[in-house]
């Protein structure tokens, strides 16, 4: 291949990849790749300059706005930042920032590098006015909405301080790991496809419409810049950068504690090393560490490139990886009985932490790999907590090795295994009967945010399975004293080593029928989250609960009716209507009405004022001044309206609000259907 063709091909594909990692959160190749493609890029366009293209990424910063938000201007551009993974480089950068500053003194301030989304904070007179992405660096998406659901974001600074007028903060946005696992933990429960990565989950979460569904997940930030134009008299507000991390410490914003002035850079140097395993402490993920020059008028001597400062630079640490041999792959079925290769290896050390298994994701993975038993393979700790297979060692393949054979049948119940269109893993659908569907549907059941009987877990709903005393969460209701008192049972040392004894004292017994007895006062919306119906997890829950207020409504429901619930979509809706259609699941609903749990909601159902509103059709978007986003609902309700879940011609009003979503009313114009205010919205309940 001639250098032109070459420049062409990565140019392409890494405009590609970027496409790909800033406007729809995935990342096509991990970060290594695409930085020394990018770096390869470099070095070809340095030896042939009239081959540069134009539209070269490396000429300019990543990102891109998008057409869901209004778009705003940077005051000062937000740049990338210069990266490296060697030591050799970050001693050059070191030589280059002496030979820049003409040997005077300086100093570095070192901080690491959070692995998230980069955020702009505008404040006037204390206030927060706008939140913004880096987008191209001159043009960021405005996403005050969702900004705003930080909780450690200040909304109003209240300093005793003078404050300047106008002043922008910079920093990370990140999804907290211990989130990111609830998160996948919750979607894994409902049958939801997982989220990749902390990182990716950040960025798409960050670019969602509905700040509502935003606010649900606990995003956070660390600050790491402070921005302003001069003191009238031309002086600056703080003179260096580590006063600008104390000053937005005080002022309350949230800065990691984990930043250090460094004199020289081999004192750089014992902070990288020293952070490589100390970071995976961290409640965030993070890539590498960022090394600044700490004064700002050493800052500016220095200067820019088109893209980034030469003032800073990101040394980036490889992915913490470690080869060990897979000597099998363990095939788990999950409560919806997707099943899940696990690959089990030679206990191998990784970043601080003996790993025995290994995630493989599924079907697709294994084939992309190309991975057989036996085979040396690499095992990484990303960001998330769980390592991953993420390749071979192809050099120390043997004559051993053998290639795997996905199961065609159940693991656990011999059921044939099925994959539905459009997804990545097979399922066993013998919802009932396989062991471990069943298991995880009791362990469902008495969870807290369901039925809350979990005195019954660690092992004793496996024995009370074993021993044939309950086939279903209803047979719980039936227990008594006798069963339980003295069952007993040892199970198997499992691969911690222990052998593990379940057994039913007295005062287990107690607790256990104790904890039954108090579930039958569980909130209807627990119940209706109890019953484990696929895609319904606890948000559908409540909204299910407070639009129907009984389950035999519920359970009538048309599947048209079910999808005009708000925020419960065609999916949901199918889901729900196909679930309450067997004959089974009534019959189980049915046990446990008779067993006394609660069957309808306590909120009552909306009481008619008028019908002034009959046979009109609503949805709103936006936040209200005299309005929550539930009396909005009741009001409709009350006057004889219906709220639909999304525009369509169906819709006669959308009623618009502070910060609406651009898509509603974008596609509200394009369906003409009449957009009124909160005022007009008032008008017509003619009170
Ligand atoms: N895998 C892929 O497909 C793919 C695609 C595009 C980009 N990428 C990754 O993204 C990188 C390019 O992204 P980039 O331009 O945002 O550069 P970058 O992420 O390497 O560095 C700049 C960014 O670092 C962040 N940052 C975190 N902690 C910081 C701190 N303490 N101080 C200052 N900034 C801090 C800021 O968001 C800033 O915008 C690439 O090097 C690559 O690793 C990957
Ligand atoms: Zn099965």
């Amino acid at each position: 291949m001639n250098p032109q063709q070459r420049i062409n091909e990565l140019t392409d594909k890494l405009i590609w990849y970027n496409q790909q990692y800033y406007q729809n959160s995935i990342s096509e190749v991990d970060d290594f790749t695409f930085d020394q493609q990018l770096q390869e890029l470099t070095l070809l366009e340095k030896q042939y300059p009239e081959l540069r293209r134009p539209d070269s990424p490396t000429q300019r910063v990543g990102g891109t706005i998008s057409k869901e938000f209004a778009t705003v201007y940077h005051r000062f551009p937000m740049l990338s930042l210069g990266n490296t993974y060697s030591e050799t480089d970050l001693i050059e950068f070191d030589n280059r920032v002496r030979k820049g500053l003409r040997d005077e003194p300086y100093e570095y301030i070192c901080e690491l590098k959070f692995d998230g989304v980069a955020l702009s904070m505008t404040y006037e007179n204390g206030v927060l006015v706008q939140g913004a992405t880096r987008g191209d660096g001159v043009r960021g998406d405005d996403i005050t909405a969702n900004i705003r659901t930080i909780r450690t974001m200040p909304l109003t600074v209240r300093a005793q301080d003078d404050l300047p007028a106008l002043f922008e903060v910079r920093g990370e946005g990140f999804l907290p790991l211990a989130e990111f696992e609830r998160i996948n933990k919750e979607r894994e429960d409902i049958g939801e496809p997982l989220l990749a990565n902390p990182r990716n989950a950040a960025s798409g979460t960050f670019k969602q419409q509905d700040s509502g569904a935003v606010a649900k997940r606990r995003l956070d930030c660390y600050l790491y810049s402070f921005l302003s134009e001069p003191n009238p008299d031309g002086t600056e507000r703080f003179q260096t950068h580590e006063e600008s991390l104390v000053g937005l410490a005080h002022w309350g914003f949230n800065v990691s504690p984990t930043w250090r002035k460094c004199a020289t850079i081999s004192e750089v140097m014992a902070y990288i090393n020293e952070w490589e395993t100390r970071r995976f402490d961290l409640p965030l993920g993070t890539d590498g560490i960022v090394i600044k020059v700490n004064r700002y008028d050493q800052q500016r001597e220095l200067g820019y490139t088109a893209k980034s400062p030469r003032w800073a630079i990101a040394f980036k640490y490889k992915a913490m990886a470690a080869s060990t041999t897979l000597n099998a792959i363990n095939y788990q079925v999950g409560r919806t009985g997707a099943v899940t290769p696990v690959a089990m290896l030679t206990p191998v050390l990784l970043a601080g932490t003996v790993v025995k298994r290994a995630s493989l994701h599924n079907a697709n993975e294994i084939q992309r790999l190309g991975v057989e038993l036996h085979d040396t393979v690499f095992v990484e700790k990303g960001g998330e907590i769980i390592p991953k297979v993420t390749g071979v060692d192809l050099t120390k393949r043997h004559g051993q090795t053998e290639p795997i054979i996905y199961p065609t049948h159940c693991p656990a119940c011999d059921t044939p295994l099925i994959r539905r269109e459009g997804e990545a893993h097979f399922y066993c659908p013998n919802e009932k009967g396989c062991p471990p569907q069943r298991q995880a549907r009791f362990e469902h059941f008495i969870q807290r945010r369901a039925m809350n009987i979990e005195s019954l877990g660690e092992g004793k709903i496996q024995l009370l399975i074993d021993r044939n005393l309950v086939q279903t969460p209803a047979d719980l209701y039936d227990l008594t004293n006798e069963q339980l008192l003295g069952l007993e049972k040892a199970y198997p040392a499992d691969d911690t080593g222990k052998v593990r004894v379940v057994k039913f004292g007295q005062k287990t017994v107690d607790n256990i029928l104790t904890a039954i007895e108090r579930s039958k006062t569980q909130p209807f919306a627990n119940v209706v989250f109890a019953l484990g119906i696929r895609y319904v997890g606890n948000t559908t829950a409540e909204r299910l609960t407070d639009y129907f207020g009984s389950m035999d409504a519920l359970m009538a429901a048309s599947l048209e009716t079910l999808s005009g619930v708000p925020d419960v979509g065609p999916r949901i809706a199918q889901s729900v209507a196909e679930w309450f259609g067997e004959a089974d699941n009534q019959h189980y609903v049915q046990r446990l009405k008779a067993a006394g749990l609660q069957m309808v909601g306590e909120r009552k159902v909306v009481e008619a004022v008028s019908d002034t509103l009959t046979g009109k059709t609503f949805l709103y978007s936006g936040t209200f001044t005299n309005y929550t986003r539930e009396e909005i609902e009741t009001q409709i309700a009350a006057h004889g309206g219906r709220l639909l879940s999304g525009v369509s011609k169906k819709l006669n009003y959308l009623i618009v609000g502070e910060n609406a979503g651009p898509s509603k009313v974008a596609k509200a114009q394009q369906l003409n259907v009449p957009m009124i205010g909160e005022d007009e919205f008032t008008a017509m309940l003619g009170e």
